[in-house]
């Protein structure tokens, strides 16, 4: 098996995003992970490519090297290429430059002539608009180019997150008729998707991820005809391709949604709770105290009654002179969620206690010490890349995304 991934867990402070997943990925298969909005896709990508900004747990290996806890630009050089949600391909550089920022590992610099000729080969349109900027290409064009680069890495197993998103149904064809052909080229392919019924049909076979665990898995033709998958994925009966959005619709229940995809006891408002958690609750209130809240959002707080059974509410006051920090609802919150962090900090969630491999330098409380201080703020996000350019003076000129 080229790719094990084994038992993975994720958390992200208090939130647990994965728990107990194992995929396997062969040789020229392809694999597709099918899974709700929030249901941790994104986080297992990128735990297997070691860019996880929570706390992760468990194996990867890479044809039976173990690759867990492995730096990010050593798990490329492995040959694992990772293309993320959003492409992040840079705009002010021309196709051919972007192309070549993929072969940086020794290794794929090795190769990068023989690499490049292939993906013209599976590309065409790459070569005709090697000197174009990439910004100015099409949403088609530039997942091309994303996925073009992650090839230029001469991986053995390419990983994508959503690469259909915002493709019109014609790319969304002809991207996964090219992920086709660059299975059949020997590599494996890892995919995420919300796109059930067009990466099914060319998938070998499929996960079902739901609240961060694997719920199921079969041959990917047998997913196209299963009636729950059918249900929740491809539009039918009752079903979304979207039952529930991390952002705006955080707090609207995705009621119409058959049990099978929605994320078990959570919802979006416990969700964005949560991934508060590791922030001091004296810069919450801080912060909050400072912003008047508009009216839409105070409705949206109304939504989280029957997640957070609030105090009996007061009438409110007049919005204008608004403070987040005298709702009722807000301080009850602000009080579990500091209660939840007291406690984490003691040892007694036993999350600190069980994610011991990729904890950096965080200070580990003592099990019997429950601080009086206020929890520190603990941030998750590493530095993005950054790249730069000379200019015609030799003065270096970052390149923007
Ligand atoms: N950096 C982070 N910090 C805190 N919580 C996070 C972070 N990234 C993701 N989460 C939380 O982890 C859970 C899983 O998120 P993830 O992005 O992996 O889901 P997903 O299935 O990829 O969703 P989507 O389809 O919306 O991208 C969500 O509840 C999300 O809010």
């Amino acid at each position: 098996m080229m790719l094990d991934i084994r038992n993975l867990a994720a958390a992200y402070g208090m939130h647990r995003a994965l728990a107990g997943v194992s995929i396997t990925v062969a040789k020229g298969e392809i694999v597709v992970i099918l899974g709700a909005n929030g249901a941790g896709k994104s986080t297992l990508l990128r735990a297997v490519a070691g860019m996880c900004e929570g706390q992760v747990q468990g194996d990867v290996y890479l044809d039976s090297t173990p690759i867990t806890g492995v730096a990010p630009d050593l798990i490329v050089e492995q040959g694992i290429a990772f293309v993320p949600e959003g492409r992040g391909i840079f705009g002010e550089m021309t196709v051919a430059e972007n192309l070549a920022l993929g072969a940086y590992s020794k290794h794929a610099r090795a190769r990068q002539a023989e690499n490049l000729a292939r993906v013209y080969e599976l590309f065409p349109k790459l070569r005709e608009r090697r000197s174009q900027m990439a910004r100015t290409m099409s949403g088609g064009e530039q997942q091309m180019v994303a996925i073009g680069r992650a090839m230029m890495a001469d991986p053995k197993i390419l990983m994508l997150d959503e690469p259909s998103l915002g493709l019109s149904p014609l790319l969304c064809k002809e991207l996964f008729q090219n992920l086709a052909k660059i299975s059949k080229t020997g590599l494996g392919v890892l995919l995420v998707e919300q796109n059930a019924k067009q990466s099914l049909a060319i998938a070998d076979r499929g996960y079902l991820l739901e609240n961060g665990e694997i719920t199921g898995q079969d041959d990917a033709k047998a997913l196209l005809t299963n009636p729950a998958v059918q249900a929740a994925y491809l539009g039918g009966a009752g079903g979304s391709r979207k039952p529930a959005s991390r952002t705006g619709s955080d707090t609207a229940p995705a009621a119409t949604t058959k049990s099978f995809v929605q994320p078990r006891g959570s919802s979006g408002a416990k969700a964005s709770t949560d991934r508060l958690a590791g922030e001091a609750i004296s810069a919450l209130v801080a912060r909050a105290s400072s912003t008047p809240r508009p009216a839409a959002q105070v409705q949206q707080v109304k939504q989280t009654k029957p997640i957070h059974p609030a105090p009996s509410i007061s009438p409110r006051p007049d919005p204008a002179h608004y403070r987040v920090s005298d709702d009722p609802e807000i301080k009850h919150l602000l009080d579990t969620m500091e209660s939840a962090a007291k406690s984490a900090r003691s040892g007694s969630s036993g999350i600190s206690s069980g994610y011991p491999k990729h904890t950096g330098n965080r200070p580990q409380a003592h099990p019997n010490h429950v601080s009086e201080t206020l929890p520190e703020i603990e941030i998750y996000r590493k530095n993005p890349l950054e790249i730069y350019r000379r200019d015609e003076f030799g003065n270096l000129v970052k390149v923007e995304k």
